[in-house]
């Protein structure tokens, strides 16, 4: 089964199962992949269809497994992602004299695979995003891009690297003619350029705010209104500074799973780096994670020798309980440390304690635990250790 296939069978699983919110979008990747006007079309009808039916789900259902029965006979190529777009070598930043440096730090970004660039503030974040963007000058080491689409200047690789810093600029007029003026500048068909930019605002989800206005938008619509915007030029690497930071929770969730859904694209992939506070979330949707402690990647092994947490099992628990309660029941697990960190506690346990035990422990103890998390393997035990 190609990989094509394989997608389109989880898209129709999961609309056999209901979830029509996950599978719409899906669907739309799909649609998407085959680059085809016509199933882009039908796609936009069915999204204007289903803004004004929100209820017949039945419906929505059939015609979405008709056109994805249509997507599943166009033959879809596989991009190979073998040679990383991006090769960062040994790459140092200083701002000045007894000023923040950044590196040395070896970077290698493929295709098709998100990292996630996380690290408390002032750590470095966006200044090697803005190194990726060739916004800053980095003063040791070497980049080099390796993209499909040739650049001579750097005007040219604009469109082949798109960065997004944390404010973006307003713009005048309506969302649609926005997007659309991208496209037109690009010299594309007008009838092409109506049917590229309306499968983008659906697939962002902006159907219902495509005549709106740049203040008429809230941070979180502003911020899928860039995206659908970068996208529409194709990049090939996608920098995000922050892309999170105005959203809620559940538009977090979303956002990122879309990202990478659609830089996992089979036929067109994107290598997409973003920041971010939301370590979770982040290291969720990440196929790697790098962390910024003072300028320096701090690598995320677990197994590493060079990190003084790698023989605990380290776990984080709200819970309402006192701290000398604790440490009493945590007694039989051989405690070795335990922390109180901004309202939570970090525990550390010899690794050979299995995770379970723990939850084994706080429930025969009855204690009212709110949340609990294992950390052992995230980059979030360096943000409290
Ligand atoms: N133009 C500049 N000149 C001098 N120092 C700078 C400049 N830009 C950034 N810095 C310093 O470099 C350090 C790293 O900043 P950077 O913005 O890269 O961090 P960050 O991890 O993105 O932080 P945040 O999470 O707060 O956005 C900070 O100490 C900052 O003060």
């Amino acid at each position: 089964m190609t990989r094509a296939e394989t997608r389109i069978k989880e898209v129709v699983a999961f609309f056999e199962n209901k979830d029509t919110f996950l599978g719409y979008r899906k669907l739309m990747d799909c649609a998407i992949d085959t680059q085809d006007l016509d199933i882009y079309n039908d796609v936009i009808a069915l999204t204007d269809w289903k803004e004004k039916h929100p209820n017949d789900e039945e419906k929505l259902i059939k015609r979405s497994l008709e056109i994805l029965s249509r997507i599943s006979k166009i033959p879809i190529e596989d991009y190979n992602t073998k040679h990383p777009v991006v090769t960062g070598t040994n790459i140092i930043k200083s701002y000045g004299a007894n000023r923040f440096k950044l590196g040395p730090i070896s970077i290698k970004i493929h295709k098709g695979d998100v990292y996630g660039l996380v690290g408390e503030n002032g750590n470095g974040k966006t200044t090697l995003l803005r190194i990726l963007a060739k916004e800053l000058k980095h003063n040791e080491g070497s980049l080099k891009f390796n993209f499909d689409k040739d650049f001579n200047s750097d005007y040219d690789l604009r469109s082949n690297l798109v960065y997004i810093p944390q404010r973006t600029q307003k713009w005048y007029g309506s969302l649609k003619d926005n997007l659309k003026f991208v496209l037109s500048n690009y010299g594309m068909d007008p009838k092409e350029n109506e049917t590229r930019v309306l499968m983008m605002i659906a697939r962002f989800g902006l159907w219902n705010y495509k005549h709106l206005k740049w203040n008429e938008l809230s941070s979180g619509y502003k911020m899928r209104f860039e995206l659908a915007r970068t996208l529409l030029r194709q990049p090939e690497l996608l920098l995000l500074d922050e892309p999170l930071a105005n959203l809620d929770v559940l538009a977090q969730q979303v956002i990122l799973e879309d990202l990478k859904s659609i830089c996992n694209s089979i036929n067109n992939p994107i290598a997409l780096i973003l920041s971010s506070q939301q370590l979770y979330e982040v290291e969720k949707v990440s196929d790697k994670v790098i962390y910024l402690k003072n300028g320096m990647h701090k690598h995320n092994k677990a197994e590493s020798a060079t990190t003084n947490t790698s023989n605990y099992l380290i776990v984080e628990i709200d819970c309402n309980c006192e701290r000398e309660k604790l440490k009493q029941i945590f007694t039989d697990l051989s405690l070795e440390k335990l922390i109180f960190n901004g309202g939570i506690f970090i525990v550390y346990f010899p690794i050979k304690i299995a995770f379970p035990l723990v939850l084994e422990t706080l429930g025969k103890h009855e204690i009212d635990v709110i949340y609990i998390r294992n950390i052992t393997k995230s980059t979030r035990r360096f943000f409290v250790s």
